[in-house]
């Protein structure tokens, strides 16, 4: 590990990014420590999506540039240390034919290939990782027939399984109860301090998640904000409404996800990097 490893896990560097005439990003510029828990939030279409898809090397900036653990995300090659939770994780339907053991295990094909000649230490690899969420007792279980917030443990867990330093997460809480959803934010919370690994939730849930996180960055377009959340709560009145605008409650974005839960495509198998 280098100097430079140490010091920063993301640099963003004057970034901009449009999807043809089309700008979505401009002069971004934000750094993510190592340790951290970042929470990434802005309303729909603010590019958050965009911003992610660029610091997992998906997507090239028109201008600017990425680092991970000091390498230019175009020349990083380490990508098991990275783990990515999408939206569309919790979207198995009841009758995929999977267990849970089975689907977290595929988080280590990457490096083991088929899961049915797992060694030893990768089934104990697998276990440690449902541990970790807390969801021992389903290890058998089929991962269709779990509830949301289950299926989205679960998909954590597989991403855990390659004992990544950093996590990504893009709105793993659509669709999840509001009871879960705070379970869950412990869970997360309990990885970032307990295993020090560096988080990054991306989300337009900006009530929910404000109690957890150390770092907050405000996009739209443009960051209106980036620091600890200390300076956030400061500002948080006036970061509002930039953001989105003067009537806006953020509490009702919490409940605004319904749209999201009948989505049944299977596409995000391939949806953790490796
Ligand atoms: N492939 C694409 N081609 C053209 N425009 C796109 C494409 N993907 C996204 N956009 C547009 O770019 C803008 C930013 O989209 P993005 O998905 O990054 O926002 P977001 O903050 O993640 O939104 P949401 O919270 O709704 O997921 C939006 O106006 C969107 O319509």
């Amino acid at each position: 590990m280098t100097q430079k490893e140490t010091f920063k896990v993301l640099e963003v560097k004057n970034l901009h990014f449009s999807y043809g005439k089309f700008n979505v990003l401009e002069d971004i510029n934000m750094k993510v420590m190592p340790g951290s828990f970042l929470g990434l939030v802005g309303p729909n279409g603010s590019g958050k999506s965009t911003l992610m898809k660029l610091m997992l090397g998906l997507l090239n900036p028109d201008r600017g540039e990425i680092s991970l653990f000091g390498e230019p995300v175009h020349s990083f090659k380490q990508w098991s240390r990275i783990g990515f939770v999408s939206q569309k994780a919790n979207s198995f339907n009841s009758g995929f034919p999977a267990t849970v053991f089975e689907v977290v295990a595929m988080g280590l094909y990457g490096k083991v290939g088929l899961f049915r000649f797992l060694k030893k230490h990768h089934k104990q690899k697998v276990k440690e990782a449902i541990a970790q969420v807390g969801m021992e007792q389903y290890e058998f279980h089929n991962i269709g027939k779990l509830s949301g917030g289950q299926q989205q443990r679960i998909f954590i867990a597989r991403a855990l399984v390659s004992e990544p330093d950093l996590l990504i997460l893009d709105e793993p809480t659509v669709g999840v109860d509001a009871q879960s959803v705070k379970n869950f934010y412990d869970m997360l919370k309990d990885l970032n301090v307990r295993k020090g690994i560096t988080l990054i939730l991306v989300t337009h849930d900006i009530g929910a998640m404000s109690d957890y996180v150390t770092d907050v960055a405000c996009l739209n377009k443009c960051l209106h904000f980036h620091g600890n959340k200390e300076t956030f709560e400061e500002k948080r009145e006036e970061m509002m409404t930039a953001m989105y605008g003067h009537d806006v409650s953020v509490i009702e974005h919490n409940h605004d996800h319904h749209h999201h839960d009948h989505e049944h495509d299977h596409d995000d198998l391939d949806g953790v990097r490796s």
